[in-house]
């Protein structure tokens, strides 16, 4: 995979720290060990806390917002991460082509909503990524003015997802997307959303 955003020694730094909680949120999520570990592992979870927290910035990093149009003028190989220094984010690779986009996912139980299956929530939210990220990757700055999110069947956790998006019109300021979640080959979900190109440059 090419790297498509230079990174300092901090940012990679700070992409494994990121890394490494979202490992520690599904391990204390799903952790079936005793007391004295429970307690132990928080006491020293409060510890890491207060060492990050004497220095703190008030944002989380920011991706570069050119880096998903330099992902599509290499070409499908190349991977774009979506919020790589975030742990709620849902965590996806981007690839895209030239009339759209997609990745190859897989949701753990941090993403449960009923028994087994994605919470809707975050099937929207990957959705509006997909989304809202073609429209990056092409050079526009633009926002979700609605989203529509239709619930097929559930999606599942703990199983190879696909993921796709795609333009469907553009007039003038407004251009609506779709794109759509597929397990086995058939669709969970689809999304359908219109988004607005800002009048001020970022
Ligand atoms: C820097 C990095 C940025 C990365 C962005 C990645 C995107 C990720 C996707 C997201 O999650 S975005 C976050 C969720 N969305 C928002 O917070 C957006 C909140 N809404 C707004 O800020 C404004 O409503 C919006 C910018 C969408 C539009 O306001 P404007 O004042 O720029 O637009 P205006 O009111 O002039 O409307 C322009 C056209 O769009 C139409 N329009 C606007 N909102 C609409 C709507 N909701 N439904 C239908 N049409 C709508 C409006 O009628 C009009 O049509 P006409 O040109 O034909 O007259």
């Amino acid at each position: 995979m090419r790297a498509v955003e230079e990174e300092t020694d901090h940012r990679a730094a700070t992409l494994e720290l990121i890394e490494a909680t979202r490992e520690l949120m599904l391990a204390s999520a799903t952790t079936e060990m005793g007391l004295a570990e429970l307690h132990s592992a928080t006491e020293q979870m409060r510890a890491i806390t207060a060492v990050l927290a004497q220095r703190r910035r008030p944002r989380v990093l920011r991706g570069d917002f050119d880096a998903p149009a330099r992902a599509r003028a290499i070409g499908p190989e190349a991977g774009y991460r979506l919020f790589p220094f975030h742990p709620v984010a849902f965590p996806m690779e981007m690839h895209f082509s030239e009339s759209g986009a997609r990745a190859s996912v897989v949701a753990n139980a941090l993403f449960e909503g009923p028994r087994e299956t994605v919470h809707g929530g975050f099937v929207a939210h990957i959705l509006d990524c997909m989304l809202g990220t073609l429209m990056q990757a092409r050079g526009t700055l633009a926002l979700t003015a609605s989203l529509e999110i239709t619930y097929h069947r559930r999606t599942p956790l703990d199983e190879p997802l696909e993921l796709f998006s795609r333009i469907v019109e553009i007039d003038g300021r407004k251009t609506i997307a779709e794109g759509w979640i597929e397990h086995d080959g058939v669709r969970t979900a689809e999304a359908r959303g219109l988004f607005i190109a800002l009048k001020e440059t970022r």
